[in-house]
């Protein structure tokens, strides 16, 4: 596994954009078009399926976790219900992914994209550790950056919008990835509504209000009513750092300015991911090596104890770099129990080996 995925010298690391987003969002139908879009650019792209019960992909993909994993054999054998063996399917794969990782980083001067179609179940991907093996394996050798697609015609009730931005919200804080929002399907339900609300929270507490079941019996505003007025308050943080774009994965519509976010997530992932994850590298080796030398220390501390308990000893023991030349050159001085008559040898004190020793005979 690569560990500099920064800018090198000559073609810049090629980007990789996994996409995530909720059952029939239509993730497969867009990796389709921004598939064609690339070919068309004369930038093929290098693409992973990672659904292992998908029946049909509309793209030809160049790693498939269908190649490696039954998921139908998986469910039988672990005697496991579909979302089970998905998972299970998934954590099978996972444990050749640096395999896959190596097959990626070969293509890595011909390709400029990188794209991952994840499970149509979310969770099974955003919350396993599988999920989470296989986007910090990408993340630390490629430039990368999440695509959330959502279903845009059906995400105009403010109540499914606001649940569908919390689990973006989620997703973003958990991998700390640029994080591109996909407002898909706009051929049928454009994406202006969206944008409005998280421009501007007093627009979507509008919304809110209008809608009804709102208030209770008393005309009071009802417990999720106040819920959701203040999370769009909370989520006002999160919108700053996100990028939109509308896109129809029917017509091609938006995906040039898809690129385009793409493109500005390099930048993104190279000032702000990186030194992250460096910073969190250096903090894991400083933190193995501060252990070891604190196991260091308290060894060196015992033993001062025991200098100070028993001086005499310690000077019998005393290590004279002199007395341990080795006669044979090789400087090894860890003994081979193996070599002993009985190596590991059971001993039965109450029947001795050697008949002429006196055992003390309990009192
Ligand atoms: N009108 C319209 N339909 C779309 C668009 N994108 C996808 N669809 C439709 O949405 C449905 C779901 O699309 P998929 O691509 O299978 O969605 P998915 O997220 O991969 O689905 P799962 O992996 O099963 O969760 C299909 O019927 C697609 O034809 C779009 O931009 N416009």
């Amino acid at each position: 596994m690569s560990s500099n995925p920064g800018p090198s010298q000559g073609k810049p690391k090629p980007i990789t954009i996994i996409t995530i987003g909720m059952a029939g969002a239509g993730k497969s139908t867009f990796v389709q078009r921004i598939n064609s879009y690339l070919h068309t650019e004369n930038k093929p792209p290098y693409i992973l399926n990672l659904d292992p019960a998908v029946t049909r992909v509309p793209f030809e993909a160049n790693i498939d976790i269908r190649d490696t994993v039954n998921y139908q054999e998986v469910m039988k054998q672990y005697n496991l219900g579909p979302n089970g063996g998905i998972l299970t399917a998934l954590n099978l794969f996972t444990t050749k992914f640096d395999q896959v990782l190596g097959l990626v980083e070969k293509r890595a001067e011909s390709v400029d994209y990188v794209i991952l179609d994840t499970p149509g179940q979310i969770e099974i991907f955003t919350w396993s550790a599988s999920g989470a093996i296989i986007t910090d394996a990408v993340a630390s050798s490629l430039p990368t950056v999440v695509a959330y697609i959502i279903d845009t015609p059906r995400t105009t009730a403010p109540a499914t919008f606001m649940s569908n931005m919390l689990y973006a919200c989620s997703i973003m804080y958990k991998t700390k990835l640029p994080f591109i929002l996909v407002f898909n399907k706009t051929d049928v339900q454009p994406h202006e509504f969206a944008l409005e609300w998280m421009q501007d929270f007093e627009e979507f507490q509008a919304a809110l209000a209008s809608h009804s079941g709102t208030r209770d019996s008393e005309g009071e505003p009802t417990y999720m009513n106040s819920l959701m007025n203040s999370m769009s308050l909370v989520l006002d943080e999160f919108y700053k750092h996100l990028k939109t774009v509308g896109v129809s994965s029917m017509t091609g519509a938006g995906i040039k300015e898809f690129f385009q976010a793409v493109d500005a997530s390099r930048t993104e992932y190279e000032t702000e991911y990186l030194p992250e994850l460096e910073r969190a590298r250096a903090a894991r080796e400083q933190s193995l090596r501060d252990i070891k030398e604190d196991s260091m220390n308290r060894m060196m501390k015992d033993l001062e104890v025991d200098r100070q308990r028993n001086p005499q000893a310690f000077a019998r023991d005393h290590w004279d770099e002199d007395d341990n030349e080795d006669p044979d050159g090789d400087d090894i001085d860890i003994i081979d129990r193996s070599e002993e008559p009985y190596p590991g040898e059971y001993i039965d004190l109450t029947r001795p080996r050697e008949e002429n020793i006196n055992w003390p005979r309990p009192v």
